[in-house]
């Protein structure tokens, strides 16, 4: 089996290929909150410069999984690394740079409700860059409302007058204040209707490739994940249970793998990607660019 699909305890035994490349290292992970474990024993690895999917059914732990990446959520056991700092060992003076060199995206957006777009952008750039002026801390957000596709008008509008997809896009500039080099992504496409979603998508890949970004996106839109994903984590049974591209997935005989990708939501959007991928191929062969959902 190629080892980018493989059971995680499996790992530590292989040649790594990326060795030093991965900007978060998980490592035996346990999550209990009462008599309910999340997480035990779970293991992961971000590659550099990927864009990561992360699946598993409701409740599976991906949103607590981020959560302990980022500092959030202290796990029962287990260590995790992140752009080569412990973020499990104790508090320390280099915890506050780690904080600023990931954005992430929350579901719903959790934007401050009092505070418009612009104002919530700065929330960041405020905390950790308190000596800028007035001035720039402006300009830098209005750039990045714009970086996230919204027009100049919604900096001064509150989240109350956007509608769900605005709220999203920014959420993600408020992501992108301080430039990050990770982004973390949960759900960033529910609740958006298909072309929305597919707009957003585009815009994700459009930034993780301008940016450089490595991406950790949470999702249950298999759209999404056909679309922009390098690879995908899978996690069940407390675990992530494998990790790889799709059709490395699709080989596995675990039987929710085989479910969320062959069962019939599974099949219709391997269906429209292979439409999209003919349709792209087409294109390319008249010599034509590839349309863009954005419209860009
Ligand atoms: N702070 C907490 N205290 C107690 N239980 C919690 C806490 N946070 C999460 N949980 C529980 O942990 C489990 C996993 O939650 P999590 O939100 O990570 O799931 P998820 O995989 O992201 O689900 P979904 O796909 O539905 O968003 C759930 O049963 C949830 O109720």
């Amino acid at each position: 089996m190629d080892q980018t699909v493989t059971a995680p305890e499996a790992l530590a035994d292989l040649p790594d290929p990326f060795e030093g490349k991965y900007p978060i290292r998980v490592r035996g992970v346990r999550n209990v909150f009462g008599t309910h474990v999340i997480h035990d024993g779970l293991d992961l690895d971000v590659r550099r410069g990927e864009i990561l999917g992360v699946v598993g059914g409701s409740g599976t732990g991906k949103s607590v999984l981020m959560r302990t990446i980022i500092g959030l959520q202290i796990p029962d056991a287990g260590e995790v690394d992140v752009l080569g700092s412990s973020i499990t060992d104790a508090r320390d003076d280099d915890d506050i740079d780690i904080r600023s060199r990931w954005g992430v995206l929350f579901q719903g957006g959790a934007l401050f409700s009092t505070l418009t777009v612009a104002e919530n952008v700065e929330v960041p750039l405020r905390e950790f860059y308190p000596e800028i002026s007035d001035e720039l801390r402006h300009e830098i957000a209005r750039y990045k409302v714009l970086l996230s596709g919204l027009p100049a008008e919604a900096t001064s509008k509150y989240p109350a007058e956007l509608s769900g997809g605005m709220k999203k896009r920014a959420g993600l500039a408020r992501a992108l204040a301080l430039d990050p080099e990770l982004l973390f992504l949960d759900e960033p496409t529910a609740g958006l209707d298909p072309i929305g979603a597919a707009a957003f998508d585009q815009l994700i890949l459009k930034l993780q490739q301008t940016l450089d970004l490595t991406v950790f996106l949470i999702t249950h839109d298999l759209d999404t994940l056909y679309e922009i994903c390098d690879r995908v984590a899978v996690i069940a049974d407390r675990k992530v249970i494998a990790v790889g591209t799709i059709p490395e997935l699709l080989a596995l005989d675990h039987p929710w793998i085989q479910e969320y990708f062959n069962g019939p939501r599974g099949r219709a959007a391997q269906d429209a990607q292979a439409r999209h991928d003919a349709v792209r191929a087409t294109l390319s062969d008249d010599g034509r660019s590839s349309p863009d959902p954005d419209g860009a």
